[in-house]
């Protein structure tokens, strides 16, 4: 099998353990998912917070969102633009929302629409994982494209990129392809991730 094969079979694996949970479980994750959250300081100071409308059973957001009103930051939801690079629109409870091109919602009218660079925390979805902050997305390329001037950059700065991912979504080892942008952070239903710490052993030979 080649590595395109291998990593479509793998996409499929990962995609399958995460709708075969149960609703007692999801809910068990979420309240896991905030408790991992709130050990990052950023989670309660940030201006600007990025998410996502959980969806092909993905960690949902759902305890994590309503606090970030009350202290009075901002929370964002992507938009899919054109060249498949993703803007922000700010999104509240109750706002109306209409699906992208992949039956995912996201804001309906959105009067305000911000650039990446723009952000200051970002929680991204994500099929797999390593402690390096490695990531196996649903293979779109979102959010390395839209991510991509932070490869130019000291790691890390702004915005702070957060994977959110159910304990059993860690691999071994993703590899890594030229555009990937690896995670600052991973935060699990079990335990915060500081990907700068992960051991030097991990890194695949030059
Ligand atoms: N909740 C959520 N929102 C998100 C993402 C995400 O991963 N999760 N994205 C992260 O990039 C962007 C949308 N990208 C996506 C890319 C592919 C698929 C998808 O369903 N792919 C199919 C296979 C490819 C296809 O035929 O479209 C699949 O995985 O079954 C969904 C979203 C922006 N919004
Ligand atoms: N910065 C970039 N510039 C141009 N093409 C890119 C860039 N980043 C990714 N791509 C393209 O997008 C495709 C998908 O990338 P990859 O498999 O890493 O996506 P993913 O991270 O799994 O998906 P997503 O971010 O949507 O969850 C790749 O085949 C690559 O050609």
């Amino acid at each position: 099998m080649d590595a395109t094969a291998q990593r479509r079979e793998l996409r499929q694996r990962l995609a399958e353990q995460r709708r075969a949970l149960s609703p007692a479980e999801r809910i068990a994750a979420a309240q896991g998912l905030r408790r991992s959250l709130e050990q990052l300081p950023e989670y309660f100071t940030d201006a600007r917070v990025a998410g996502y409308w959980a969806s092909h059973g993905e960690l949902p957001l759902n305890l994590v969102i309503p606090p970030l009103a009350n202290r009075g930051q901002q929370f964002l939801l992507p938009v899919i633009g054109r060249g498949k690079h993703l803007r922000f629109a700010p999104w509240q409870s109750g706002d109306a929302v209409q699906p992208n091109r992949h039956g995912i919602p996201e804001p309906a009218a959105p009067g305000e629409l911000l650039e990446p660079f723009q952000l200051d925390l970002v929680l991204v979805p994500l099929l797999g994982f390593d402690r390096r902050g490695h990531r196996l997305g649903h293979g779109g390329g979102y959010y390395d494209r839209s991510f991509a001037f932070l490869n130019e950059q000291v790691r890390p700065t702004e915005p702070l990129l957060v994977g959110i991912a159910y304990d059993f979504q860690e691999l071994e080892i993703v590899n890594k392809e030229p555009w990937d942008v690896a995670l600052d952070f991973v935060a699990t239903n079990r335990e915060l991730i500081d990907c700068s710490m992960s051991d030097p052993e991990l890194e695949t030979p030059a």
